[in-house]
């Protein structure tokens, strides 16, 4: 579907006392479903607060933000809920997983809250985390742990998967393979996935890579030919 999601002219000012910041000012852009976009920018660009208002975290103070036909820019705060518990698939940078539960058990916490979750078995499976299931996230590699994260994003079945730094906190190869995964993931489950990077040697990997710069969006490139994560190196 083309323009399953679209931006249009989105400012986002921040009010800390008298002062204002405008990390937003005026961003449009596109996205078709299924593909894999890579937002790149210099630290305090504005990923984050893009990504925070597509994902219904953050709302924008002007503008609109369509997804998949809706207005999620008119949505009140009830609204917003629902279409975080159930459109939405986030990956952060620290995985953010609960300390006391095992792998399973953290996946299967945010399927109680959807609609229309997958099988978790299968999804860990997917992950190449089927022999780790009932371990806890300290007996487990930063690289795991951000598996058990990206499995418990697609449990819920969503039908867009935001991932915000997600090899920050990884070694170059790990890096490499969580990267792999989301590609992969992109390809063969057909999700929409918006990754949130500054190591502009990664952009290539985008089907489609938007560049920000100062709360604006600097240029949007298409690669029609994307290349493989295992065929990049930085
Ligand atoms: N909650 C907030 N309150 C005030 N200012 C904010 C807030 N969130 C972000 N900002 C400001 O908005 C601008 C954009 O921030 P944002 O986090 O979106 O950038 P970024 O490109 O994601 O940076 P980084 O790569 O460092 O995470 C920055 O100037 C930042 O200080």
């Amino acid at each position: 579907m083309k323009n399953y999601i679209t931006f249009k002219d989105v400012k986002k000012v921040y009010k800390m006392g008298e002062v204002e910041i405008e990390a937003l000012s005026g961003v449009n852009f596109s996205i078709d479903k299924g593909e894999f976009v890579v937002v790149a920018g210099a630290s305090g660009a504005g990923k984050s607060t893009v990504l925070n208002i597509l994902g219904g975290m953050d709302t924008a103070s002007s503008g609109t933000i369509s997804v998949g036909g809706n207005e999620i820019s008119n949505y009140n705060n009830k609204e917003l809920i629902t279409y975080r518990r159930h459109d939405i698939g986030f990956v952060f940078q620290f995985y953010n997983l609960v300390q006391n539960l095992t792998a399973i058990e953290n996946v299967e916490l945010a399927t109680q809250i959807c609609e229309n979750p997958l099988d978790v078995h299968e999804v860990l499976e997917a992950v190449g985390l089927g022999h780790r299931k009932n371990n806890f996230p300290a007996q487990m590699s930063g690289g795991e742990q951000q598996r058990v994260a990206i499995a418990r994003a697609l449990a819920k079945n969503p039908k867009l998967l935001l991932c915000d730094e997600p090899t920050g906190a990884l070694d170059y190869n790990t890096g490499k393979a969580i990267l792999k995964l989301l590609q992969d993931t992109c390809r063969n489950m057909g999700m929409t996935v918006v990754m949130i990077t500054h190591n502009l040697a990664i952009a290539p990997m985008g089907d489609k890579v938007i560049h920000v710069r100062n709360g604006k969006v600097s240029s949007i490139e298409i690669n029609e030919n994307p290349t493989p994560v295992e065929r990049i190196e930085w």
